[in-house]
């Protein structure tokens, strides 16, 4: 299973891409390491604390976080790097604008595009879901804003949710209203988290919950003041790695796998079913009316 089978010790080094910080116990001694890789457009922010353990990676792609192909790259190179550095055991998600944490899936990379196309940018949303949701690191998300679709669904795969308890900032699976479809992965991932009566009903209804809301049905775990997000964030991260490493990454394990087991057994014919569903012309038009909608709504 993806990140979970590996073990830290055994896996190979690798330069990533992305703004990268490593911070060795003070403020003074901040060490930056510039991208090598001509692609990075620096939309994803890493600060790894040595002297903690944890990272603090920020979603940095203006306006609002929607992952774009380039993004779901940079993001997933970002994540292994950290995963295969045994400094690193703990990673606290967020992102850098205020009110919006991401904007899910980017609609303008499943608009109009060949099918080419549509299969790589499927691969890299699976790849992100499988090292996020596989990391053997503690993943905490501090959902700072809204977060639809695609975004709730990285806030799902971390191990605990703190979102700002502000009532005009929204979380959800919302796919129906854009008139496709949660895929199986998505929809696992909510089960295990509030169950399948209310992933049911919140998947056929493509519902958007506010913050008070998605507390109570334990889509978030916890709501504070939004300048408390990230502060609450690393408290608590604190309580996670008081837990021995190797006795939680084998109970993460035990209740993850099956699930990661069944999006990695089928990724194949995942991409394929999603670029013959996404090539519909009943669904591209349907893509087309909520771009356009979101576009006029000023
Ligand atoms: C039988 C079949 C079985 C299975 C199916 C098979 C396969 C599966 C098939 C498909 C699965 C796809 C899964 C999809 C997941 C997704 O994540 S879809 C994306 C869903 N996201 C949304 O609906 C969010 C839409 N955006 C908003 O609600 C708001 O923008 C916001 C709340 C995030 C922020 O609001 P504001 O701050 O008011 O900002 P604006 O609305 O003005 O937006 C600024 C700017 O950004 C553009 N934009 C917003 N979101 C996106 C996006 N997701 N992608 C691309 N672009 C986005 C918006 O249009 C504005 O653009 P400009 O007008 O400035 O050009």
């Amino acid at each position: 299973m993806a990140a979970l089978a590996v073990l830290r010790s055994s896996a190979p080094a690798r330069l990533l891409s992305g703004s990268f910080s490593v911070h060795r116990g003070g403020l003074a001694s901040w060490q930056h390491y510039q991208s090598r890789r001509p692609f990075s457009n620096n939309k994803i922010l890493v600060e790894l604390n040595e002297s903690t353990g944890v990272a603090v990676m920020k979603m940095k792609s203006p306006p609002v976080n929607s992952l774009s192909l380039d993004f779901l790259t940079e993001f997933s190179i970002s994540l292994e790097k950290l995963e295969i550095d045994r400094g690193c055991r703990g990673l606290i998600l967020t992102s850098a604008f205020p009110k919006i944490f991401s904007a899910g899936l980017d609609i303008t990379e499943m608009c109009g595009k060949s099918a080419e196309h549509y299969a790589a940018f499927w691969k890299a949303v699976q790849e992100m879901w499988l090292k996020l949701y596989g990391s053997n690191m503690v993943t905490i998300a501090a959902v700072n804003g809204s977060s639809p679709a695609g975004g709730c669904l990285m806030a799902m795969c971390c191990d605990y949710r703190i979102m700002a308890d502000n009532p005009k900032f929204a979380i959800g699976l919302n796919e129906t209203q854009l008139g496709i479809v949660a895929p199986f992965w998505f929809k696992d991932t909510m089960i295990n988290i509030v169950g399948n009566r209310v992933t049911e009903q919140s998947l056929q209804l493509g519902q958007m919950y506010s913050a008070p809301e998605a507390h109570k049905i334990g889509l978030v775990d916890l709501l504070v003041p939004e300048d408390k997000v990230q502060s609450t964030a690393a408290a608590v991260m604190t309580q996670w790695l008081s837990i021995p490493d190797h006795a939680r990454q084998l109970t993460k394990s035990m209740m993850r796998k099956p699930t990661i087991d069944r999006l990695v057994k089928q990724q194949e014919a995942d991409i394929n079913n999603f670029v013959s569903f996404i090539t519909r012309d009943s669904i591209q038009k349907s893509l087309q009316v909520y771009l356009d909608r979101l576009k006029q709504k000023k």
